[in-house]
């Protein structure tokens, strides 16, 4: 069934403002199973019917059962991904995959090894890599590549809104081949991908208020849908967390008291002739227990080089700012988001 007008939306749900996941099917009858569309990697994976139970992660997430459907072709390779938070070794298989309502047959992993950490604090069950397929594990053409071979989208882009209040419904939207103008107002600005392959731009700087701190000389930033934060290099991060008195916990994260916040600072990311400012609102979680912890929505992340140093803006900015990836011209376009 071609989408309607040459889209196909899919609602999303907001998690705490820290996870976005959207339901797709696969296999016939069809297996649901909710993914975090993720333009952060190119692969797609779901839990295992036949990963073991010790893996708890396994235990509480949907499984993906071959032997239930009939369009399931063998494959059996290995297959291995690593994130920023975690790593998931599994085996190919191919099935019929459904993404609003767009029906593909799809090369994908089942996950036979997913770490408890962080994989416990999923409340998604698998992943849906939105990236080029110039990073693609295993070559494995993605998902959205074989939409777009099938010219049933009005554009090769597709678009994510996630909202910033855990209590709207929808969380938040994936637009394959279009925007959605309920969530956006003002008009789109562009930039190109510094190159083929990667939703990634190139930054011309950071600034805290009114002064430019960081990537003067310009660096990589990647638009990645697939992580909860930004994340900027340790030694930027730890300047900018003292600027605003934050401190940091255990784990790398960074909090301040709640009854400070409407002291901070914006902060500004200079993209593509535009800045794009978030203000204290925008950067930090109110704690989801009320007591006095604010969490900051920025942590520190060093990417060895060639790929890094870079920053990657997470969910936190596209819920500010709402994206449109343009496979057709390699440009990244952001507007206000509703
Ligand atoms: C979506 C896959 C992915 N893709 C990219 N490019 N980056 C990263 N970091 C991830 C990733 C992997 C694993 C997990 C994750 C994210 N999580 C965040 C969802 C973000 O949803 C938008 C959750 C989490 C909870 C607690 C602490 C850390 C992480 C569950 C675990």
């Amino acid at each position: 069934p071609s989408p309607k007008n040459g889209t196909a939306p899919t609602p999303l749900i907001n998690y705490l403002d820290t996870q976005y996941f959207g339901e797709i099917s696969i296999g016939s009858p069809p297996q649901k199973f909710n993914v975090v569309f993720d333009t952060g990697s190119s692969n797609l994976w779901v839990p295992s019917q036949s990963c073991s139970p010790l893996y708890t992660a396994c235990f509480t997430h949907n499984r993906y059962d071959a032997s239930n459907s009939i369009t399931h072709v063998y494959n059996g390779s290995g297959f291995s991904i690593q994130y920023a938070s975690g790593n998931v070794r599994g085996i190919l298989s191919e099935d019929v995959v459904v993404v609003g309502g767009i029906p593909v047959v799809q090369v994908f992993a089942e996950a036979t090894a997913l770490p408890a950490i962080p994989f416990i604090f999923a409340k998604f069950d698998g992943v849906l890599g939105m990236g080029y397929p110039d990073v693609a594990i295993d070559g494995i053409t993605p998902v959205f590549d074989r939409i777009m071979s099938q010219h049933v989208l009005k554009q090769n882009v597709f678009s994510v809104y996630y909202s910033r209040d855990p209590t709207h419904i929808p969380g938040g939207e994936l637009v394959l081949g279009g925007t959605d103008p309920n969530y956006h107002t003002g008009s789109f600005h562009y930039m190109n991908t510094k190159e083929e392959g990667k939703w990634e731009v190139i930054m011309k700087g950071v600034s805290v208020g009114a002064d430019m701190l960081f990537c003067m000389e310009g660096c990589s930033a990647v638009i990645d849908t697939g992580s909860s934060y930004i994340t900027g290099p340790a030694s930027s991060i730890s300047i900018l967390m003292k600027t605003i008195g934050a401190v940091e916990l255990a784990e790398g994260g960074y909090t301040v008291s709640c009854n400070l916040v409407k002291l901070l600072p914006t902060v500004a990311f200079h993209l593509g002739g535009q800045e794009y400012s978030l203000t204290e609102e925008d950067y930090i979680l109110w704690s989801e227990f009320g007591e006095d912890i604010c969490t900051v929505t920025f942590k520190a992340l060093d990417v060895p080089p060639p790929v890094g140093p870079i920053w990657i803006l997470g969910a936190n900015f596209i819920a500010r700012y709402y994206t449109e990836f343009d496979r057709g011209n390699n440009r990244i376009g952001f507007a206000q988001a509703i």
